[in-house]
């Protein structure tokens, strides 16, 4: 299984507009990483970036040190980078069981394997119950659970969460955590959690990245990103309280 997946000097410009101006970040196996940012910063474009669905205009993604900046998605699927959306993106006229078992046809399991696996993925993150509701009626915080359910069939290296907490109340929030632990300690898999909630992404992270208009403007260990001012100025007038805290 491979050990790092990164960004090195990464650039995205669209049409004059730069998304990404050289960004160099590291996602290691086993770990959680976390970006964050506000509106506008550039995240979405680097979980594009690193997961075939946008070329970057300048820089390497690096692989185990091994260059994927040009495959296109699916070859960066097989190499072992999975990846949900901000919309769950789920097949809504087929059931959360389907959903999970067409991903373990696709990779070229059986029927039976592949619903074998799924079973087995649904009690693993503990939605079993949902196995047989049709994708499309599920609330929002049942899709993010299954889109990460589908993800994680693909058995990747890293997986990365674009806006998973999106929509939920602080309990599903620290569920959300916890199954995201449970991921890089039992699975092994180096997760990028990319968030809004500042907070989740502060007590969910081994390591946490900001990005600001496009560059990295801070890197560090949780604690060090509190305490840090520049990321406080790049959150003033919108997380930021009274005292210009980001939480
Ligand atoms: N396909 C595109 N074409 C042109 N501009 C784009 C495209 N995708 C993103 N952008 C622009 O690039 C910048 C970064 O967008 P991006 O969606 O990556 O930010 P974000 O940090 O994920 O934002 P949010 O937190 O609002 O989801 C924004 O100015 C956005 O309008």
């Amino acid at each position: 299984m491979a050990q790092t997946l990164s960004a090195d000097m990464v650039s995205v410009a669209f049409e004059g507009l730069r998304a990404l101006s050289d960004v160099t970040l590291e996602i290691p196996a086993g770990r959680v990483t976390g970006l964050i940012g506000p509106n506008g910063a550039g995240k979405t474009t680097c979980v594009n970036v690193l997961t075939g669905f946008q070329k970057p205009s300048a820089g390497r993604v690096l692989l185990d040190g091994r260059d994927i900046g040009g495959l296109p998605a699916h070859r960066v699927r097989q190499a072992g980078i999975a990846r949900t959306f901000q919309s769950g993106r789920l097949f809504a006229d087929l059931t959360v069981h389907e959903n999970l078992e067409v991903t373990g046809v696709g990779l070229g399991l059986s029927r039976r394997e592949s619903a074998r696996k799924a079973d087995a993925m649904l009690d693993w993150i503990g939605i079993s119950p949902l196995a047989d509701r049709l994708a499309g009626g599920l609330p929002y915080t049942d899709e993010r659970r299954v889109a990460i359910g589908r993800a994680l069939m693909l058995e990747p290296a890293f997986l990365l969460l674009d806006e998973p907490a999106a929509g939920m109340s602080a309990e599903e929030a620290d569920d959300l955590s916890r199954l995201i632990h449970r991921i890089t300690n039992e699975v092994k898999c180096g997760v990028l959690l990319i968030e809004h909630n500042v907070g989740l992404v502060l007590s969910t992270c081994h390591e946490i990245y900001v990005l600001d208009s496009g560059a990295i403007i801070e890197s560090g260990t949780p604690e060090a990103i509190k305490a840090s001012e520049k990321v406080r100025h790049a959150y003033m007038g919108t997380q930021a309280d009274e005292e210009g805290e980001i939480l």
